[in-house]
């Protein structure tokens, strides 16, 4: 049976998100009314009842500070059909720009360790997530364990032999700029498409990462974000990138489907028309990198993945070569103005980036 409500042995919370704001109401409904006072019941069974929502009213605690999974009436972990294991898929609808998660990490490890050659680096590494692991709560142990793990794809390997650091690997990302890398209950079941409808954000202000929608979202659609690559590549080339990176083979419907979505040949020109605009860019043609620009922002958007990391190195293009080459201040303003659209729908309206970029904007009036 499909639903975290089932799979999860901890799904007793409800809200659909671990948002700050919504923790007094999360609490209420999670914390069983005088849970924690034991009143004088003799009976083995009042006793159990008075266990039971002691347990739950700590692992109320828990899910707030990323300790377990995020449940939530808005979307469900399900088992997909195609080969991808388990995915999120929507219980709502969710428009472009919604927030549909945030989460604190599980588990956080550091990235860079000194060390003399790579095998020594790698053993650090091992070593570091398995004592963070080792240190975490028990609830939390379990909940990671449950995850997916790439040491599944090796030959001969049982699910009991899938360890610690083979979970971390396949469901860990870097966090920005800190230098460490994170794993998130729930995010880490996000699978990936080549044509997301989601996209997943470090926001080091929140010490949280938040998913929104970079589209909108059917109820019952599956919740995909993108595992990369940052640039646009043919079919053969996105597989052969997921492949070595992430040990499986991409099943996407882009990939699937390759021409229904104009596929290859359009992702083909996109990638091409990158390099000409840096190219342009540089030998000083601004004209005909800005025409180059436009037509990227025109084949993305046709694509389908015109809101996402695609197109931020393109607006961004745009309005730099507006300014130092063009000396169109109103075109800058304008590349500007859609960058501010596209960070707002991608890492929300109080994120840090958006705040600077509305700065930038302002000093245009
Ligand atoms: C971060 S986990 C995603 C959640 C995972 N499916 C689960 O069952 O928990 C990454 C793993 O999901 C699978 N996966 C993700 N995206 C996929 C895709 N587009 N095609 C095939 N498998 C995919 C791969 O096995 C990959 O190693």
């Amino acid at each position: 049976m499909n639903g975290t409500a089932v799979d999860d042995p901890f799904a007793c919370f409800e809200g659909d998100s671990d948002d700050d704001e919504n923790d007094k109401d999360d609490e209420s409904k999670c914390n069983p009314p005088e849970a924690s006072v034991a009143p004088s019941i003799a009976t083995d069974q009042g006793r159990r009842l008075v266990d039971e929502a002691n347990a739950r009213l700590d692992a109320a605690v828990a899910v707030k500070d990323g300790l377990l999974p995020v449940t939530s009436a808005s979307f469900e972990v399900f088992d997909t059909p195609n080969d991808a294991g388990k995915g999120l898929r929507a219980l709502k609808v969710f428009e472009c720009g919604d927030e549909i998660l945030r989460e604190y990490a599980a588990m956080r490890v550091p990235n860079h360790q000194a060390a003399e050659s790579l095998e020594e680096a790698e053993q650090l590494h091992e070593r570091a997530v398995q004592s963070t692991f080792n240190n975490l709560h028990q609830c939390t142990r379990i909940a990671i364990m449950q995850l997916s793990s790439c040491d599944e794809m090796k030959d001969g390997y049982e699910r009991d032999m899938v360890s610690p650091l083979g979970v971390y690997q396949t469901n860990s990302f870097i966090l920005g700029d800190e230098k460490c890398g994170g794993l998130f209950l729930t995010t880490a079941r996000m699978n990936h498409s080549c044509r997301p409808s989601a996209t997943h954000i470090w926001r080091p202000d929140l010490q949280k990462t938040v998913v929104f929608a970079t589209r909108r979202i059917e109820i019952g659609e599956e919740i995909c974000t993108t595992y990369g690559p940052s640039e646009c590549l043919d079919t053969q080339g996105r597989r052969d990138y997921l492949r070595e990176r992430f040990s499986f083979e991409c099943g996407c419907e882009m990939c699937e489907e390759g021409n229904r979505f104009g596929g290859d040949d359009r992702m083909i020109e996109i990638s091409s028309l990158q390099e000409d605009i840096s190219m342009l860019a540089q030998t000083g043609d601004p004209q005909a990198a800005i025409a180059a620009v436009e037509r990227c922002l025109s084949l993305l958007k046709e694509q389908g993945i015109s809101i996402g990391p695609y197109m931020k190195p393109i607006l961004y293009y745009g309005y730099q070569i507006a300014i130092d080459g063009l000396k169109d201040i109103d075109l800058a303003e304008s590349y500007l103005s859609k960058e501010l659209v596209l960070i707002q729908q991608c890492e929300g309206p109080t994120s840090p980036k958006a705040l600077q970029i509305q700065a930038m904007l302002d000093d245009f009036k």
